[in-house]
């Protein structure tokens, strides 16, 4: 490959399934990578680096396929300078219309001493013989002085100087500890863009990785500089702390084109779902708040954020969600969330409240977020529901109570309401378990008995805090009358949903212009 025609266009090199590999748990068989190299094909990267196939024979066949059956991009297998590596690298990528052979061999003071043991001219000798002999199965050939970043920047110069000489046709620099910082890397290509013969006639890439967070900035500083290809995996993953993020870099330079003027062949509105079938075939989840692909990407929780995103959304926003396949901005509704947040979203769900009613119930979601990390639409139905069929006087009103059961205990329980005058009530009782227990003491506090033909308890939201929704079905004078209540605690939503149901008794007898007794509707005191 020699540098594009188009002096702005960056090549993305993928090598999710061969750095990106390297990640501790990340291994994939063939099929996973075929899959993988699929998506990345359909992405629109230019290079994938299919693997190292000299590492296992399974490393080999999984290049070898991709070769075979994914076409478009460039396919590329890493190699040593080593004749067996670089020869098994050849043959896995031959039957691919575009092969690479990538070679690589550290040049840095402490890799020649301790880890090659090769004087820094055996160095150079490796690495011309390396870029040969590949050169010998295909044109396009990469070298890599590994570790450039801690090189010496005139033995690097010769080394790349020696490699584009030996046939090189793309010069990566990589950062292989991520030890670089931007003003330093930059540094480092404008010192090889200066010095280095033949280095305008070659792609010059750059390769981070992300030890102390820097890769992508380090990335956009070596972009400014001239570099025009960039190693990179989906969402980042690579050994130890990973390499540059794809997704990153690829909407750092859209985002910023102002700035760079520079473009790629990434089809952005796949990244998302790229990014969710590496996490899905790999297991490794992709941290919440993750840039461009995390689940908080485009999730906004604060009230104030909220109503400018609602009023004009690149208030808050650099980048449009779909541009990205991400399907919408989120706005989360939890404790710093205000009214104007809180009524789009109960219009979205389809009710139509007054304001009286929307301030009720903005007030019951700020308790019930108080309680809660995440308000789901769940609750915010349930507390909607609450109050467009609650919101006439009540007779009773839960105030407090108190449950105890456990082995070897009697279950018991102590409720106090609230009655409409504003007296206040208490009773406890005992029953067969805690909300048997609760509901004979609100039998006992209202003179009622209501008989409950069916009681369900169902988790309406996620998570251990999750609300719980307690459904109480009753049969009175041979008419059913159903009731749920919502709360975290599925006791109190239980003894909401029995008490609504005494309420509507009430109510009903109300209307049917029954004569309350002095303590409850005459209608209500239990039948013996
Ligand atoms: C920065 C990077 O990401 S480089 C790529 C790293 N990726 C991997 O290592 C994954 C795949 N690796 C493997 O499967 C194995 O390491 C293999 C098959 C490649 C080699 O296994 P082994 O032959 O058992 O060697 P081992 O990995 O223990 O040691 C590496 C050897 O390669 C040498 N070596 C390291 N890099 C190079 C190089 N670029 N060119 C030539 N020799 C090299 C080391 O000096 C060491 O040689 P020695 O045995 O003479 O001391
Ligand atoms: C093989 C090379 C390019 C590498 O991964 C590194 O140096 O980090
Ligand atoms: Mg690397």
């Amino acid at each position: 490959m020699t540098p594009s025609t188009d002096p702005n266009r960056v090549l993305i090199f993928d090598t999710t399934l061969r750095d990106g590999e390297q990640s501790p748990g990340c291994s994939m068989n063939l099929n996973e990578k075929l899959e993988i190299a699929h998506a990345l094909k359909d992405l629109g990267v230019d290079v994938i680096e299919a693997g190292f196939p000299i590492a296992s024979p399974g490393d080999f066949e999984s290049v070898q396929e991709i070769a075979r059956q994914v076409h478009g991009p460039v396919i590329c297998g890493l190699a040593r300078c080593n004749p067996a590596d670089i020869d098994r690298a050849a043959e896995a990528v031959k039957e691919s219309s575009r092969p690479r052979v990538h070679v690589f061999l550290a040049t840095s003071a402490i890799h020649r001493e301790f880890k090659l043991r090769m004087t820094p001219e055996e160095v150079v000798r490796r690495a011309v013989e390396g870029v040969k002999r590949a050169k010998g199965y295909v044109d396009d050939v990469e070298f890599s002085p590994e570790d450039a970043a801690r090189t010496e920047l005139n033995f690097l110069s010769e080394v790349v100087e020696k490699a584009i000489e030996a046939g090189a046709t793309t010069l990566n620099i990589p950062d292989t500890v991520g030890y670089a910082v931007p003003t330093h890397y930059a540094n480092v290509i404008r010192h090889l863009k200066k010095t280095v013969r033949g280095i305008d006639d070659v792609v010059l890439s750059v390769h981070c990785h992300n030890d102390l967070g820097l890769a992508v900035a380090n990335t956009l500083a070596a972009l400014h500089e001239g570099a025009r290809q960039v190693e990179c995996t989906i969402n980042g993953i690579g050994e130890r702390a990973g390499n540059t993020a794809l997704e990153e870099v690829v909407m750092a330079l859209r985002t910023r084109q102002d700035f760079y003027g520079l473009t790629t062949g990434i089809n952005t509105r796949f990244l998302f779902s790229t990014s969710r079938k590496l996490s899905h075939v790999t297991g490794m989840q992709v941290q919440r708040n993750k840039a461009i692909v995390g689940q908080n990407a485009f999730a906004h929780e604060a009230g104030i954020h909220q109503d400018g995103m609602l009023k004009e959304r690149s208030t808050y926003e650099i980048m449009r969600p779909e541009d990205l396949g991400i399907p919408k901005t989120e706005l989360v509704l939890g404790k710093h969330s205000g009214r104007h947040a809180l009524r789009q979203r109960i219009v979205d769900l389809g009710y139509h409240l007054t304001d009286d009613q929307l301030n009720k119930v903005f007030d019951a979601f700020k308790a019930l977020a108080d309680r809660k990390k995440e308000v789901y639409d769940a609750d915010i139905e349930a507390l909607a529901e609450n109050q467009l069929h609650n919101s006439s006087q009540k007779m009773w009103t839960l105030q407090a109570f108190t449950c105890n059961a456990g082995t070897g205990t009697l279950p018991s329980a102590a409720v106090c309401l609230w009655r409409s005058d504003g007296t206040i009530c208490k009773d406890a009782a005992v029953g067969d378990g805690p909300v048997d227990a609760v509901f004979k003491a609100l039998d006992r506090i209202t003179g009622t008995h209501i008989h409950v033909v069916d009681y369900r308890i169902r988790a309406v939201t996620i998570g251990t805090d999750a609300q719980g929704e307690a459904y109480v079905e009753a049969d009175h004078g041979g008419r059913r009358m159903s009731a749920r209540a919502v709360s975290t605690d599925i006791v109190e939503a239980s003894a909401m949903a029995y008490l609504e149901i005494i309420n509507r008794l009430v109510s009903r007898q109300t209307r049917d212009r029954l004569k309350p007794t002095d303590h409850v509707p005459q209608e209500l005191v239990p039948a013996n």
